[in-house]
């Protein structure tokens, strides 16, 4: 079968989630540029792919897929991956729990943190608004406080295993320790112990030796 195709820029969180999904399974891929800048992502044959104009794309055969966290499990279930707790009902709904909680809270934290640090001065020629960056900071602190609960509760966030929901939290973590505003993990150890490990997985590491650093 012909390798599965990614579609969007591999720096993108959201590109990230599923490239770290597809090593850590030893997929084949490729991953298909799109040029934000020129608005590749708003007009066919992208439109198609993605209906809401955004990346990522995911095309495996026949099969084309939007919403990265939804690409993630179907990956992940394709290869009968563990990250899913798929075998056991509670230990998967807890995974369903905290991959939520990462899309809702942390990336909801996160993403506009991302905007203002890295796209705006990198891409839009523009000045980090201080207060949007501040405002975020506060809702992930908050969220951090939750974390730091549950992560003093398991070893990872789900239960004693390490799930989906820890490893999609990996993009968002990238950039915020890329950030001048790392730091903020200082008051939460176990989130940062935390961090560390999933940081070390090597499927993390392959997809962010792809990446050039982004300068804080
Ligand atoms: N819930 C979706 C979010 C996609 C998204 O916001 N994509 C951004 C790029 S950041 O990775 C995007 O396409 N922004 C341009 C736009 O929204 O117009 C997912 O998880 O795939």
């Amino acid at each position: 079968m012909a390798p599965a195709k990614v579609y969007g820029p591999a720096m993108s969180t959201n590109v990230m989630r599923i490239l770290v999904c597809l090593e850590e399974v030893g997929a084949e891929y490729e991953v298909v540029p799109v040029d934000m800048s020129t608005g590749e992502h708003k007009r066919p044959p992208h439109i198609s792919r993605n209906p809401f104009g955004q990346v990522p794309a995911f095309e495996d055969g026949d099969l084309t897929l939007f919403e990265s966290r939804a690409i993630s499990k179907y990956i992940l279930r394709k290869h009968g991956s563990d990250l899913l707790r798929e075998s056991n009902l509670s230990e998967s709904a807890m995974v369903d729990v905290w991959l939520e909680v990462e899309s809702s809270h942390f990336d909801g934290a996160m993403s506009p943190i991302i905007f203002q640090c890295f796209i705006v001065p990198m891409f839009m020629g523009g000045a980090t608004d201080i207060g949007v960056v501040n405002e975020s900071l506060e809702k992930l602190k908050k969220a951090l406080e939750v974390y730091e609960a549950q992560l003093s509760k398991s070893k990872y966030l789900a239960g004693d295993f390490i799930s989906l929901a820890d490893i999609s939290h990996f993009p968002t973590v990238y950039y915020l320790l890329a950030s001048a505003h790392a730091s903020v993990l200082e008051a939460y150890p176990r989130v940062k112990a935390w961090i560390d490990d999933v940081m070390q997985r090597p499927s993390v590491k392959k997809v962010t030796e792809a990446l050039k650093m982004p300068s804080a």
